[in-house]
């Protein structure tokens, strides 16, 4: 039975954003037992319990009041709050943030072999997808009325099978659309995944838990974006070398024993430095560059 003392989170049992969420919660300091089939789980260290279930299942249990917190893409999340308002609801949740993974987009893909001649030439054309209501949405607002087939997966076998001229679905890579015969056309909607949190009234201890969880997860993402810098370099290129850099803040320079035109240098980057910039620090006369990732970090 779930405690009505402990924070509730929804995130997804098993698929492309389960993994990423442990993640996230693990790298916060959440200590959860997934090994086991249990579809809810309970923290060891904290008042959280965890529930595992199907991502589009997730948008509902938030906006039902059912759990506190939720990880879910922004593609399901906004497809429910469509959906909802089409029967006349009011659907209502917290967006706290968006995440630094399941980056995906919802796009519109037809036959290799046919000929797309934009968006305003699909007026009537059937089209196969697992997003009615944010695709309806889209070319609502372009004027373009469509018969929607709805699939909840393999959309893309639809042309093939003659169910649909055209899909609508998600696509990263490609490699699935390729697959297939297919092309993307239309980007329609981008999605990454998403913390978000349930409307209403919450004890202040509730409250608290989650500004915390949000603090650590703003940590663990940033420094998931940040690389800590290293290197020796000559004192008359620091500026040109310093400029090279992207998002650093103010380096710390020490001085290098027997060495009197260099100094050591270490910066925190808000990004990752690429081949080419380091090539770059590197023919300025820099040497011995270290780039190293940074577990936690804390402004
Ligand atoms: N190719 C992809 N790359 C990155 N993220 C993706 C990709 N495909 C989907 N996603 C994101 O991950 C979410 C979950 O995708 P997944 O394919 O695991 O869902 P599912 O098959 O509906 O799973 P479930 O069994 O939970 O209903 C999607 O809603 C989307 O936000
Ligand atoms: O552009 P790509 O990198 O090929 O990714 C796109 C595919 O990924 C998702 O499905 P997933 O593989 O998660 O399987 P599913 O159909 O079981 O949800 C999505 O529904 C596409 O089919
Ligand atoms: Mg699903």
């Amino acid at each position: 039975m779930l405690s009505k003392n402990r924070l509730r989170i929804a995130m997804q049992k098993s698929g492309r954003l389960s993994d990423g969420s442990r993640e996230l919660l693990a790298n916060c300091g959440v200590k959860i037992n997934l090994h086991t089939q249990r579809l809810i789980a309970f923290a060891e260290n904290m008042p959280i319990d965890i529930l595992r279930v199907r991502d589009d299942d997730i948008p509902g249990l938030i906006m039902d009041g059912v759990v506190d917190l939720g990880i879910v893409g922004e593609n399901v999340l906004e497809e429910e709050l469509l959906s909802r308002r089409a029967k006349g609801e009011a659907p209502s949740y917290k967006m706290l943030r968006r995440l630094d993974f399941g980056g995906c987009r919802l796009s519109l893909a037809s036959p290799v072999d046919t000929e797309f001649n934009g968006v305003k030439s699909l007026e009537g054309a059937r089209i196969a997808t697992s997003y009615p209501y944010i695709l309806r949405d889209y070319l609502q607002k372009q004027g373009v009325t469509f018969k929607p087939c709805l699939l909840n997966g393999s959309v893309e076998v639809a042309p093939r099978a003659g169910l649909a001229d055209l899909i609508c679905d998600l696509v990263s890579s490609g490699a699935t659309l390729e697959a297939n015969g297919l092309k993307e056309v239309e980007v329609i909607y981008r999605s990454k995944a998403c913390l978000v949190q349930r409307e209403g009234e919450m004890s202040p201890e509730r409250l608290a838990l989650i500004d915390k969880l949000l603090t650590r997860i703003q940590g663990v993402i940033q420094a998931r974006e940040s690389k800590y810098i290293m290197m020796h370099a000559p004192k008359d290129k620091l500026n040109e070398i310093v400029a090279l850099m992207p998002g650093a803040e103010n380096p710390t320079l020490l001085p290098l024993a027997g060495d009197e035109s260099r100094v050591a240098l270490h910066m925190v980057s808000s990004e990752n430095l690429f081949w080419e910039t380091m090539e770059a620090i590197k023919a300025l006369g820099a040497s011995s560059i270290l780039v190293l990732p940074i577990e936690k970090m804390m402004e």
